[in-house]
C-alpha cells in the first residue's frame, strides 16, 4: 500500500475503503475546501443533505475524484494538514489513516516521506500518537472556553491572534512604578495597550536555540494560548524539526508542585501523558538519545516544585538537550524555584491595538457598530485577551441584538467578575452563585483594598490579609519590588478600570459611604480619580444586574440604596459644589457634566431617571465645542431617546464627531426639537444617514433642517448614496412641499459625477444650477 508512485487520484481511489470505514470528522475538511471555493453550491447541498457520516464521505469522495488529479491532490493535502483534527486516534479498532496519509508523496514536501521509511517504527508511531494527543488537547481546551458562549457560536474554530511578547518588562509595570496614577486618564488607558517592538511569535520560541524559556504574564494575558499555539504549529507544520512534544497543563503542574509522583521520566511521559502502543522502552531510549528533538511544555509553573523529575528536566539533568518551555504568573517568578532558574525570559503582554481589532473581527465577523470598540476604556481593557474574550462573548449574543439592547459597561465587568471567579474556582455554572457567596469574605477584602488604593491614588493594593487566595489570584497580578515596603508583594489589578469597578463593589456593599464618596468627588484633587467609581456604582444599582449580583448584595439592599442615593449621585456630577450647596439648580450646566451624568444614566438604564435629568436641564443639552467619541454619542442618544411628551434642544455647534458617533446619534433625532450645528456637521449627518440608508433618520433630518438636504464634499459620495437620495425623494411624494437643496462645495464636479447625479435622481427637475459651485434641485408634486 505504501506506493509513493501513485497519482493523487489513484491513491485516493485505493484508499476509499479505508476512508469510509474510519469515522472521519468531515466538517473541518469541508470547511477548508469551502474556503478555497472548491465545491459548487449544488455539490455542497448534496453533501449537507445527508446525516450519516459514511454516506457523507462517499459523496465527498465521488465529487473529489470526479474533479480529477488536482482536486484529489488538494483534498489529500488538506486531509494531511488537518489529520490530527480529522482522523481518529490510530492503533485502535479503526484503520490507521495516519499511517495511510503519511504514505502519500506530496511533491512539495519531500520530508513527508520519512514515515514511509519508518513504516512500522514504534517511535514514528508514537510521534503520530503525540500529534493526535496534541490535537485532542487543543480541541478540548478550545471547547472548554467556548462553553461560555451560546450554542450556535461554539463551533467557531480557534484562531491565534498575535500577542505582544517582549524580553523586557511591560510599560504598564513601569507606569505603576512611576506613579502612573498622575497621568491623564486617556494617556493612562493607552499605556495599558502594549506595543509590539520585538515581534516575537510562538514559532520563534519553538524554533530559536534557547533551551530554557520562561513565559511570564498576568492572569489571562495569553500564556497558555502561546503554549498551545506552539503545540498546534508542531501538529500542522511538518517542516518543524521536532520529533516529540509533550504538553503538561496547569492542573497537572499543580499536582507536580505538591507531589513527588511520578518518580521517573518514563512514568511522567508515558503515564501522565500518553503511553506508546508498543515497545515503550525502545521509544524512551529514542527520546533520551535524541533529546535535541524533544520539547516539553510546563504550563503554569508554581513557585514551589516538589517533583524531582520536573526539577531534573528543568535543570537539564534529564534530556539535557531538550527545549523546556514554562509559563508562569509574575508572582511565581521572583520567589521559590523559578527565581534561580537560568532561562530566556519572555513577557506575554497581551493584544496590541491592531490585535484587539483583529480579535473582534474574528470573534464577531465585523468591527462595525461594536460599541465596546468605541468606548476607550473597554477598548483598552481588551488588551487583556481574557477580558476581550468576555467582552466579545457579551456582544456575541448577537451583534444585532446587542445593538438593540446593548450591555452596559458595568454588566460586562460583572460578567468578567463572574467568569474569573468561575475559572479560578473551577465551578459549574449552577454552583457559581454559591461559590461567590462562600468566598464573600475575600471579595469584601479585595473590594476594600481596591477602594483604599483609589483613595490613596495608587494602583498598588496593600492591606490584603494574606496572599495566595483564589479570589486575589483571579484578578490581581504582582507588579514589582517596592523598595519602600518590607515586602516584595505589591499587587495591582490588570487594568485600572477593573480597580474602579471593585471600588464600586465596595461602595455597594457599604452604601453608607456614598455620601462621603460624593463629597470627595466634588473636590478638585480627589474627584478627578474617584468620580470614575460613579458610573460603575450606577450600573450596579440597575435592575438588569440584580440577577448577577444578588449572591453578593441582597436585592432589597440595592433597591433601598438607589432610592436613597441615586438622585444625590446625579446632582453631585451635574452641578458644581457651590450650586449644590446653594441649591441653585437652574444655572448653566457644563457640557462635561452633562456627558458624565449621561454616562451614569446609561449604566443605570432607567427611563424615569433620564426624564428627571432632562427636567433638571430643562430639556436643553448644550454640548458646544466638544469632541465627542462614539461612546459619548451612544450615551447621549440613549438619554435623548427616553424623552416623552417634550422634545429636546441639542446644541452641537463646533462639535467634532466621527461618523460612527454620528450614526449613533441619528436614532435619537426624532426626539429633538432643535439641533444646532454647523453646516459642515449637517452635511456630515446627511452623508452618514444616506450611507446607512435608514428612512426614519431621513425624515428626522428633513424636519430638523426645514426640509433642506445639505451635502457638501460631494466628491466623496458614491453611486449608492445618490440612489438613496433618489429613494428619499421618491418616498416624499405624498409630502406637501419638499424642498431639497444640494450644496456642492467641491471645486470641480466632473461630468461623470454630474451624470451620476442626474441618472440617480430621475424625478428631479433642476431649477437652479451654477456650475462648479452648487446644484439646486427642487422636487415638485
Ligand atoms: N492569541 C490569542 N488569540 C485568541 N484568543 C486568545 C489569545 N490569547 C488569549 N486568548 C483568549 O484569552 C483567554 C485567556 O488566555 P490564556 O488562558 O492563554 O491566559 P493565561 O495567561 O494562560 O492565563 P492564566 O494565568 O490565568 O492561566 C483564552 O481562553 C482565549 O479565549
Amino acid at each position: 500500500m505504501a506506493s509513493t508512485q501513485q497519482s493523487a487520484q489513484e491513491f485516493l481511489g485505493n484508499g476509499r475503503n479505508l476512508l469510509t470505514r474510519s469515522h472521519l470528522n468531515c466538517d473541518p475538511v469541508i470547511e477548508a475546501l469551502n474556503q478555497c471555493k472548491f465545491f459548487q453550491t449544488h455539490e455542497l447541498n448534496s453533501i449537507e443533505s445527508v446525516e450519516n457520516s459514511q454516506d457523507k464521505i462517499n459523496i465527498i469522495l465521488d465529487i473529489v475524484i470526479a474533479k480529477g488529479e488536482e482536486a484529489c491532490y488538494k483534498f489529500l493535502k488538506i486531509l494531511d494538514k488537518k489529520r490530527f483534527q480529522v482522523i481518529p486516534r490510530p492503533g485502535l479498532v479503526l484503520p490507521d489513516l495516519h499511517h495511510w496519509i503519511s504514505c502519500f508523496s506530496f511533491q512539495d514536501e519531500p520530508q513527508s516521506q520519512t514515515a514511509n521509511k519508518a513504516d512500522s517504527d514504534p517511535c514514528t508511531t508514537y510521534q503520530g500518537l503525540l500529534r493526535w494527543k496534541a490535537r485532542q488537547i487543543l480541541d478540548d481546551k478550545w471547547n472548554l472556553s467556548m462553553n461560555f458562549l451560546k450554542n450556535e457560536q461554539k463551533r467557531k474554530p480557534f484562531t491565534y491572534i498575535p500577542l505582544v511578547m517582549d524580553t523586557e518588562c511591560s510599560t504598564v509595570a513601569k507606569l505603576k512604578k512611576n506613579k502612573g496614577y498622575k497621568k491623564s486618564r486617556s494617556k493612562k488607558l493607552k499605556t495599558y495597550i502594549p506595543t509590539d517592538k520585538k515581534m516575537l511569535s510562538p514559532k520563534d520560541l519553538l524554533m530559536n536555540d534557547e533551551k530554557s524559556i520562561l513565559l511570564v504574564g498576568k492572569p489571562g494575558v495569553g500564556k497558555t494560548t502561546v503554549a498551545l499555539e506552539i503545540l498546534r504549529l508542531w501538529t500542522e507544520e511538518k517542516s518543524i524539526p521536532v520529533s516529540y512534544v509533550f504538553y503538561f497543563d496547569e492542573p497537572l503542574m499543580r499536582v507536580f508542585s505538591q507531589s513527588p509522583y511520578p518518580q521517573t521520566l518514563k512514568d511522567l511521559l508515558f503515564q501522565k501523558y500518553i503511553c506508546p502502543d508498543e515497545e515503550s522502552d525502545h521509544v524512551l531510549e529514542n527520546i533520551e538519545s535524541n533529546s535535541e528533538n524533544v520539547v516539553l511544555i510546563f504550563d503554569g509553573v508554581m513557585d514551589v516544585i516538589v517533583n524531582s523529575v520536573i526539577i531534573q528536566l528543568m535543570e537539564k539533568k534529564l534530556l539535557k538537550d531538550a527545549k523546556i518551555l514554562t509559563t508562569c504568573r509574575p508572582e511565581a517568578e521572583d520567589t521559590g524555584y523559578l527565581s534561580d532558574w537560568q532561562s530566556y525570559r519572555v513577557e506575554v503582554q497581551g493584544f496590541n491595538h491592531k490585535s484587539i481589532y483583529e480579535y473582534f473581527k474574528w470573534m464577531l465577523g465585523t468591527t462595525d457598530d461594536i460599541g465596546a470598540l468605541k468606548n476607550p476604556e473597554l477598548f483598552s481593557l481588551c488588551s487583556v485577551p481574557l477580558y476581550a474574550f468576555i467582552v466579545a462573548a457579551c456582544i456575541f449574543v448577537s451583534p444585532a441584538e446587542a445593538r438593540n439592547k446593548p450591555f452596559t459597561v458595568t454588566e460586562i465587568y460583572v460578567r468578567i467578575f463572574r467568569f474569573c471567579m468561575k475559572q479560578h474556582g473551577h465551578q459549574d455554572v449552577e454552583h457559581l452563585d454559591k461559590y461567590i457567596k462562600d468566598n464573600k469574605r475575600d471579595i469584601i477584602n479585595l473590594a476594600l483594598a481596591s477602594y483604599k488604593a483609589m483613595l490613596a491614588k495608587t494602583v498598588n493594593l496593600t492591606d490584603l490579609d494574606h496572599e495566595d487566595k483564589s479570589v486575589q489570584n483571579a484578578f490581581l497580578t504582582k507588579q514589582f519590588w517596592n523598595p519602600s515596603t518590607t515586602s516584595c508583594k505589591v499587587y495591582a489589578f490588570l487594568h485600572n478600570t477593573m480597580q474602579e469597578f471593585w471600588a464600586a463593589l465596595h461602595i455597594i456593599l457599604n452604601p453608607d459611604k456614598i455620601t462621603t464618596l460624593l463629597d470627595q468627588c466634588q473636590s478638585d484633587e480627589d474627584g478627578k480619580y474617584l468620580k470614575y467609581i460613579a458610573p460603575f456604582l450606577s450600573g450596579l444599582l440597575a435592575d438588569n444586574l440584580f440577577e448577577l449580583i444578588k449572591c453578593l448584595v441582597p436585592v432589597e439592599q440595592i433597591k433601598a440604596t438607589r432610592v436613597k442615593y441615586f438622585q444625590q449621585i446625579i446632582d453631585t456630577f451635574l452641578y458644581t459644589k457651590e450650586q449644590n450647596q446653594e441649591g441653585d439648580c437652574e444655572q448653566f450646566v457644563e457640557a462635561d457634566n452633562i456627558l458624565f451624568v449621561c454616562r451614569c444614566l446609561y449604566e443605570y438604564q432607567s427611563a424615569d431617571a433620564c426624564r428627571i435629568f432632562l427636567e433638571k436641564v430643562q430639556y436643553e443639552l448644550d454640548l458646544k465645542d466638544q469632541t465627542l467619541d462614539p461612546y459619548q454619542c451612544c450615551v447621549i442618544s440613549y438619554v435623548v431617546n427616553q424623552a416623552v411628551h417634550r422634545k429636546i434642544e441639542l446644541d452641537l455647534i463646533d462639535c467634532s464627531i466621527t461618523d460612527p458617533g454620528l450614526k449613533l446619534l441619528l436614532s435619537s433625532l426624532k426626539n429633538l426639537k432643535f439641533l444646532r450645528s454647523t453646516s459642515m456637521l449637517k452635511s456630515q449627518m446627511w452623508r452618514v444617514a444616506l450611507e446607512a440608508g435608514q428612512f426614519s433618520d431621513f425624515d428626522s433630518l428633513l424636519s430638523l433642517f426645514s426640509f433642506k438636504m445639505h451635502l457638501s464634499a460631494l466628491e466623496t459620495l458614491d453611486q449608492k448614496v445618490f440612489q438613496r437620495i433618489g429613494e428619499v425623494l421618491k418616498n416624499k411624494r405624498s409630502a406637501i412641499s419638499v424642498h431639497l437643496i444640494l450644496h456642492v462645495n467641491g471645486e470641480v464636479i466632473t461630468r461623470s459625477l454630474q451624470k451620476a447625479i442626474f441618472d440617480s435622481l430621475p424625478n428631479i427637475e433642476v431649477i437652479g444650477y451654477k456650475q462648479f459651485t452648487y446644484l439646486f434641485f427642487s422636487h415638485f408634486f
